[in-house]
């Protein structure tokens, strides 16, 4: 008899029938009907790791015979010295910012997890919380509405979402609170007297400017819990690395996937312990250059393999063969989608120069004038327009380097010939407003978040469409409006066909020479343009109509009054009855749209819990559907983590740096402190 029909869960006790996939299921289901209160959850965050499979099977004691931990979270209410250093960096949202509300989000697979509203809807946990008030976000961002929920809940993930929508942080939250689950002690490990450094939550990014800067991310979002977050990428100094690990070890590492190889082939770091894999720009990461060596990792060393790991992939772009070849690396995934895959954000203006070749350098001297503040005319401290230049080659990237430096435009570059040092003074002078123009590869087209680039040139066309949308991705960020001006010219025909796509797509102007120069490209519907048109879950294409259900959500609503109808259907509130979220999903293959309809108190979309009740709505075939809703802060469902080996006791160090810049999480307490245990944030007494 199942919880559906009689309101009461039944679990199979556990035993040495059920694999370990389906007891971490049986745990998950039991979790998600239970969701233990605040209080006594985080107490249950203090157990001690599991060390058999016997240790295992005993656990299975009501949350109430777990050991009580008085604990009481004390933290300053305001930000010291070094907090507020720590978050300075933080941009604010732009003025554009409410209007990701208006974005239709999609998520397909079994078994939807419906999103949070405000990050209050959900328990992070009081540090993570104090952080977020700290780096000043007021209110999640669609992707992160939706990621959040589904990777604390423990699915899989593929979430596809505009440039500078906020994934880093839609994939950092969920995980820190995980980690903050898990007790995995830095990972510290014995092996034959050889010590291996065993993390328990692994994220891979293509380039080493953008894992310093999730690292850096990182950072914000652990301060004052115990978590030890790691960074590791080429060009810097391999011993020292290793020093930093062995010494600290660590929790969370973020990694390019060349220096982790070769810290695994060592023997330096295990995968043994990973429960969370999260791939930044997974279709960069699953492309032909780097596809070997994510395989090679998740493969080669002893990862817990798909379905006894959880696996997320965040990326803006996500072409269809990509997702097909991401879904070898995930098991029983969701499909979250903010908009259309591979669409530009709408606060990017695109704008066009058509150039013949030779033509490009006076084009650009025309231009800057008119781009510049009148600061940026000669050295300056004043950062608020900064303008990024891509170019195709490293060899194009420094030559306009030099001849802007000759004609008194201050810049620097960035491309793989120079050495990582000169790359990150390079990173840091930009940043800072030292230089007003940066010159890059691709190396800076993924990821890199620099809150005041206004503008974005590309000096010459990419052939692929994603590099463009990454690539014009580094403006307009979060809300605020930015401008993109490409050089078009004659040749970039195979190009056309998606730029017009997508200048409809966003209400933009199509520049007349795009119909001289497309010729037929312009009206065929196939290859680019339909390879990266679209915003389906591949997995029903190949389905066809027996494909996934999938659920449409907008949140707009806020505010009160009535609006927020969407689609089809409206949906109603209604004071909550039966969970029937499971049920709801029957039907495959169908198209349900969700909307907020602003209800009482003006918060639309899913916002139960707080005496407002749960939700009902009519799906397309007519039959009355209802949700479970969340009640604010009660907990929503925290799967149990993985078993993982106990590591010997390890007292941290923490210092704010390591030897030769390698970077350490910063974790201060006050004197007299006490730390509650691992898995718990820390804790003051003063
Ligand atoms: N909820 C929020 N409120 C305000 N600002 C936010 C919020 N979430 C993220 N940000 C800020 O938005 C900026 C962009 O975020 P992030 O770099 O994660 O975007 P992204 O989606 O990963 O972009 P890309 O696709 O280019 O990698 C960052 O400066 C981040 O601090």
């Amino acid at each position: 008899m199942s919880f559906r029909q009689t309101g009461q869960p039944t679990f199979t006790p556990m035993n040495q029938s059920l694999s370990q996939t389906q007891q971490f299921q049986q745990n998950q289901q039991r979790q998600l009907y239970h969701p233990p209160s605040n209080e006594i959850r985080y107490q249950q965050t203090q157990f001690q790791p599991w060390q058999s499979d016997t240790q295992r099977n005993d656990r299975q004691r009501p949350y109430s015979a777990q050991p009580t931990v008085q604990t009481r979270q004390m933290f300053p209410s305001e930000p010291t010295e070094q907090e507020r250093r720590l978050f300075e960096s933080t941009s604010g949202a732009g003025i554009n910012f409410d209007k990701y509300d208006e974005i239709h989000v999609q998520v397909s697979g079994n078994n939807v997890i419906p999103p949070i509203e405000s990050y209050e809807d959900i328990d992070l946990g009081p540090a993570l919380n104090r952080n977020i008030v700290l780096a000043g976000y007021k209110k999640p961002t669609p992707i992160q509405k939706h990621s959040i929920p589904i990777i604390l809940g423990g699915r899989d993930l593929m979430a596809c979402a505009q440039t500078g929508s906020g994934k880093t942080c839609a994939f950092l939250l969920p995980i820190l609170r995980r980690l903050q689950l898990v007790n995995n002690k830095g990972g510290k490990v014995y092996d034959q007297r050889r010590l291996i450094i065993n993390p328990a939550a692994l994220v891979v990014a293509p380039t080493r400017e953008l894992c310093i800067q999730i690292f850096e991310e990182a950072s914000k979002f652990s301060n004052r819990t115990d978590l030890l977050v790691c960074v590791c990428y080429g060009g810097k100094n391999l011993r020292d690395q290793i020093y930093a690990l062995r010494s600290y070890g660590c929790d969370l590492l973020v990694a390019t996937p060349g220096r982790l190889i070769d810290l695994l082939q060592q023997g330096i770091v295990g995968m043994s312990h990973i429960q969370t894999l999260c791939l930044d720009e997974a279709d960069r990461m699953l492309d032909m250059g780097f596809e070997p060596q994510i395989r090679q990792i998740v493969e080669g060393f002893g990862m817990p393999p798909a379905g006894r790991r959880q696996t997320v992939m965040f990326s803006a772009t996500f072409p269809k063969e990509i997702q097909r070849l991401a879904a070898l690396f995930l098991q029983n995934y969701l499909f979250c989608v903010v908009g259309t895959v591979g669409e530009t954000a709408k606060d990017i203006v695109q704008k066009f120069e058509r150039v013949y070749p030779g033509s490009e350098f006076d084009t650009l001297l025309r231009l800057l004038p008119t781009l510049s503040s009148p600061q940026s005319q000669g050295p300056s401290s004043s950062n608020s327009n900064l303008i990024l230049i891509f170019t195709e080659t490293k060899r194009e990237a420094n030559n306009l380097d030099r001849l802007l430096n000759a004609r008194g435009y201050p810049s620097t570059s960035i491309h793989g010939d120079r050495t990582q040092n000169e790359r990150e003074a390079a990173m840091y002078a930009f940043r800072s407003g030292r230089v007003q123009i940066l010159v890059a590869t691709d190396v800076a087209s993924r990821g890199i978040d620099i809150p005041e680039v206004r503008v974005v040139i590309n000096y010459s066309m990419p052939n692929e469409f994603d590099r463009y949308v990454h690539r014009i991705g580094r403006t307009g960020r979060v809300g605020n409006v930015g401008t993109a001006i490409t050089f078009i010219k004659n040749t970039d025909t195979s190009m056309i066909g998606p730029l017009i796509d997508n200048l409809e797509q966003s209400g933009q102007e199509i520049p007349p020479f795009f119909y001289e120069i497309g010729g037929s490209r312009l009206y065929s519907n196939t290859g680019n343009r339909g390879k990266w048109a679209g915003g389906r879950d591949v997995r029903n294409e190949s389905r066809g109509r027996g494909g996934y259900k999938s659920h449409t959500f907008t949140h707009r609503g806020r505010g009160g009054g009535a609006g927020g109808q969407y689609g089809q259907n409206r949906m109603s509130f209604q004071p909550h009855q039966t969970a029937g979220w499971g049920d709801s999903q029957s039907r495959m293959g169908g198209e349900e749209s969700w909307g907020g309809s602003g209800g009482r108190g003006g918060r639309g979309g899913f916002r139960g819990g707080r005496g407002r009740g749960g939700g009902q709505w009519r799906g397309n075939d007519g039959q009355r559907q209802q949700f479970r809703p969340y009640s604010a802060g009660s907990g929503y469902p925290q799967p149990e983590p993985y078993p993982t080996p106990s590591p010997p006791a390890f007292t941290p160090h923490r210092p704010q740096t390591g030897r030769d810049g390698f970077q350490r999480n910063t974790v201060t307490w006050n004197q007299g402190g006490t730390q509650s245990g691992r898995g718990g944030d820390i804790n003051w007494t003063g």
